[in-house]
C-alpha cells in the first residue's frame, strides 16, 4: 500500500464511529486525510486521532468532495439521505447500516467469506448485520467443506448493538438497581440491567423480528445460498459489547466435532477457545476488544446424527461492525477495486 487515501467517517461520534477511529489508528490505515462527520448536534466536538484533536463537522452538501472512502455508521436513514451525494462525489461508501444490504446491486461482504463480491460494487458496499457477520465467520469454513443444510441460532446480544446511548443506559440502570432505585428505560424499550428480552427490532409478519430475518436473508446472500434453511431467535442481554450465539448446524452427513475443530483452528478470523475440564468456553468478557470470533463448545448434537453445535462470542462493535468495514476498505485498496471501473454508477433507491 504505497498510496494514501482520503477517508470520511459519517457517524464518527457513535459506538461504531469511535471504534472505526481507533481501528484506523491501530492498523495504520494509509490515510491522506480523515474527516469526522456527524449530525449538527455534535459539530465542534473534538475526538483524538494519532495524538491530534480532530473536530467533528456536521454532514453537509460538500462534505464528501475529494473523499475516496466513506465509512458510514449513522443509521439507515442518514445513509439513504447521503448515498447519492457520496457516490456522485466519486467516493466508495462502505455502509454499516441496513439501508442497502439486500439490494441486488450492492455487495454484502464478509472478507473471510465472500471477498470477491466487493469487486462488483457500483459505489456502495454494505457491511452486514453484526450478529450475521459473527455467525458467518464461524460457520462458513465448515460450510465450504460440507454444505450446511440448516442453521438454527439463538443469540445473546449486548447493549452495544443499540448504540452508545444504550450502553450508557445499562450502566446507569445497573447503578440505579444497586442503589435500590427503579431502572428507567429510555433508549431500549425495557430495563436491560439484570434482565433480558427478545430483540427490540420491529416484529415482522413471519413472527420473527427484523434482527432475526437479517440473519436469515443476509446469510443467504453472503453464502450465495438463496434457499438455505435458517431460523434465529435473537435476545438482548445485559452485556456491554460482545454478542454470543448458540448455533446448531445440520449437514447431509455426520460432521465430527474433531474435524470441525481442525478446520476452525485454521480458519481466518476464528480463535478456538475450549477447555472442557475447566468448563471454559468463549465469554463476552474475553471477546471484548478482540478481532477474532471466539468459537468453542463444539459438540455433536445428540438429537440428530448429522447435527453439530457451536458456541461463539465476538466483539459486536469490532468484528461485528467497524473491523469488518475497515477490512473491506483494505481489500478494495489491496485489490485495486476502489473505483467502480467501467460500471454505471447508480445509487439504489432503498
Ligand atoms: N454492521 C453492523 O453490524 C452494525 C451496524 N451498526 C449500524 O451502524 C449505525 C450506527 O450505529 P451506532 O454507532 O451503534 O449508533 P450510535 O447511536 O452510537 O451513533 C450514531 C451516529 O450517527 C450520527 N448521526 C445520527 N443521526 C445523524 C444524522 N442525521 N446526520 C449525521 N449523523 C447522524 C450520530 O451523531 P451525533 O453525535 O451528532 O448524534 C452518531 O455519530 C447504525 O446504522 C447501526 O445499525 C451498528 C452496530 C453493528
Ligand atoms: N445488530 C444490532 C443492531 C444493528 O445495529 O443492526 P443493523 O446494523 O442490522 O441495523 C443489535 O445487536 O441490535
Amino acid at each position: 500500500m504505497s498510496q494514501s487515501y482520503r477517508v470520511a467517517i459519517l457517524g464518527a461520534t457513535g459506538a461504531v464511529g469511535t471504534e472505526l477511529l481507533s481501528l484506523l489508528e491501530e492498523c495504520r490505515f494509509p490515510l491522506a486525510d480523515l474527516k469526522l462527520l456527524a449530525s449538527p448536534r455534535s459539530a465542534g466536538q473534538t475526538l483524538m486521532f494519532q495524538g491530534e484533536s480532530l473536530t467533528v463537522e456536521a454532514v453537509g452538501d460538500r462534505a464528501f468532495d475529494n473523499i475516496d472512502i466513506v465509512l458510514a455508521s449513522a443509521g439507515g436513514s442518514t445513509s439513504k439521505a447521503w448515498a447519492d451525494r457520496i457516490v456522485a462525489a466519486g467516493a466508495v461508501m462502505i455502509d454499516n447500516s441496513s439501508a442497502f444490504r439486500m439490494h441486488p446491486t450492492v455487495p454484502l461482504v464478509v472478507p473471510e467469506v465472500n471477498p470477491g463480491a466487493a469487486a462488483e460494487h457500483s459505489g456502495i458496499i454494505a457491511n452486514p448485520n453484526c450478529t450475521t457477520i459473527l455467525m458467518n465467520v464461524a460457520v462458513y469454513p465448515l460450510h465450504r467443506v460440507q454444505p450446511v443444510q440448516r442453521i438454527i441460532a439463538a443469540t445473546y446480544q449486548s447493549a452495544s448493538g443499540a448504540g452508545a446511548r444504550a450502553m450508557e443506559e445499562v450502566r446507569l440502570q445497573s447503578q440505579a438497581i444497586l442503589d435500590g432505585k427503579a431502572p428507567v428505560p429510555e433508549v431500549l424499550p425495557y430495563p436491560l440491567a439484570f434482565n433480558l428480552f427478545p430483540h427490540n427490532s420491529p416484529m415482522t409478519e413471519t413472527g420473527y423480528c427484523e434482527e432475526e430475518m437479517k440473519m436469515v436473508n443476509e446469510t443467504r446472500k453472503i453464502f450465495s445460498e438463496p434457499s438455505l434453511r435458517i431460523s434465529a431467535t435473537c435476545v438482548r442481554v445485559p452485556v456491554l459489547r460482545a454478542h454470543s450465539e448458540a448455533i446448531n448446524l445440520e449437514f447431509a452427513a455426520p460432521f465430527s466435532p474433531d474435524q470441525a475443530r481442525e478446520i476452525l483452528s485454521q480458519a481466518p478470523g476464528v480463535k478456538l477457545v475450549e477447555d472442557w475440564q475447566a468448563n471454559y468456553f468463549p465469554m463476552p468478557m474475553d471477546a471484548t476488544g478482540r478481532d477474532e470470533v471466539l468459537v468453542g463448545r463444539i459438540r455433536q448434537d445428540i438429537s440428530h446424527p448429522n447435527g453439530l453445535e457451536l458456541w461463539i462470542c465476538g466483539d459486536q462493535i469490532r468484528k461485528g461492525a467497524a473491523l469488518n468495514a475497515v477490512q473491506i476498505a483494505e481489500l478494495l485498496i489491496e485489490k485495486d477495486w476502489l473505483r467502480p471501473a467501467e460500471r454505471a454508477i447508480a445509487t439504489p433507491q432503498s
